[in-house]
């Protein structure tokens, strides 16, 4: 049975609008009016026990209102989304045992007290035993190098510090689902590989199903071997890394260097010429047609030595954002 499945989610916000000036302020006062904005539309997926998916889209695509909806913070307008077996609005006590939500811009730790207190009300509301407590966060403070550092108060801790003890508060009651946006925000490149380590080692430790949404794609590129894309509130894409760069990006490029010169008309024949020297070229040929232009190159050309490069995944994906709209 999938952990996660969405069908045909979709959520409208009605936002007021107001008109300029004293007439729009008073009529807005009296008589508002409202547009509906759709944040999300007709979205669906399945996401299977253990796996970690990477949930990408740019600023206001929709990933937070629909991490909002599998938590169960808001309602959907439309559509039906089950977590763990549960209708995540219901929000029963069986549900919230099971999932967590880490948003790396807000926090649940008290700013004045030690983090070890705020842990204690998490097991209060949990219903964590104290010996379960010290267990949990002897085992997860190591797994997060945490060790002396949750005893002064949270103000005290670095951002990175903080973070980590923000994610060893969300698990806990040990969740089998994370809901994690944006986990590694604002870290420095240090505190995002620890946090990704970490995250790693405790979905292979606990198989737990992980949604992780981030602007960083080194932690998407590192955790994730699936992705979901959302753009302007539908789902464009649903499917592997490498799929996603072949969907996204039509060309691929050839790297060449060869032991005799070759004027630039000749080797326009071969593809897009971006640069080429007495000794080297550079192609971007069609995915398609890859296979073949290799193939000819080699048997036309004195080639020392051929590399076909990927486009790196953060600017297919930056392509995409910017496009507006996806074919
Ligand atoms: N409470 C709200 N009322 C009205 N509109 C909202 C509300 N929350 C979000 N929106 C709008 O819904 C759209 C999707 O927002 P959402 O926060 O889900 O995007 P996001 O993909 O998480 O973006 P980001 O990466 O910037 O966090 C945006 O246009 C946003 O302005």
């Amino acid at each position: 049975m999938s952990t996660i499945v969405v069908e045909h989610l979709s959520k409208m916000y009605p936002v007021a609008v107001k008109e300029s000036g004293l007439k729009g302020t008073l009529t807005h006062f009296f008589k508002r009016n409202y547009r509906q904005v759709k944040a999300v539309q007709d979205v669906s997926f399945k996401i299977e026990p253990g796996e970690v998916v990477g949930f990408l889209g740019a600023n206001g695509a929709g990933k937070t209102t629909t991490l909002k909806m599998l938590t169960g913070l808001i309602h959907p307008s439309e559509g039906r989304v089950t977590v763990a077996g549960h209708l995540p609005f219901d929000r029963r006590a069986a549900f919230l045992r099971q999932v967590t939500l880490v948003m790396g811009q807000k926090q649940q730790l008290i700013w004045d007290l030690p983090a070890v207190d705020s842990f204690r009300i998490n097991a209060a509301v949990y219903g964590i035993s104290d010996n379960a407590l010290d267990r949990r966060v002897g085992e997860l403070s190591e797994m997060l190098s945490l060790e002396g550092k949750l005893t002064q108060p949270v103000r005290k801790l670095s951002l990175g510090e903080r973070m980590k003890a923000e994610l060893l508060a969300a698990l806990l009651h040990q969740p089998q689902v994370l809901f994690l946006d944006e986990p590694t925000l604002g870290l420095d490149v240090n505190a995002q590989v620890a946090v990704r380590e970490f995250l790693r080692e405790y979905n292979q430790r606990y198989q737990a199903t992980v949604l992780l949404t981030s602007h960083y794609m080194a932690d998407i590129t590192a955790l994730c071997k699936r992705v979901l894309m959302i753009h302007l509130g539908q789902l464009i894409y649903d499917g592997s890394l490498e799929g996603l760069v072949d969907r996204f990006s039509p060309c691929r490029e050839i790297s060449i260097e060869f032991t005799q010169t070759y004027s630039k008309d000749q080797l326009r024949l071969y593809g897009d010429l971006q640069e080429s020297d007495k000794h080297s070229a550079r192609f971007l040929v069609p995915q398609e047609a890859l296979t073949r232009t290799v193939a000819k190159l080699l048997g036309d050309l004195e080639i020392l030595d051929l590399t076909v490069i990927d486009p790196p995944i953060e600017e297919v994906i930056g392509r995409v954002f910017q496009a507006g709209t996806v074919s």
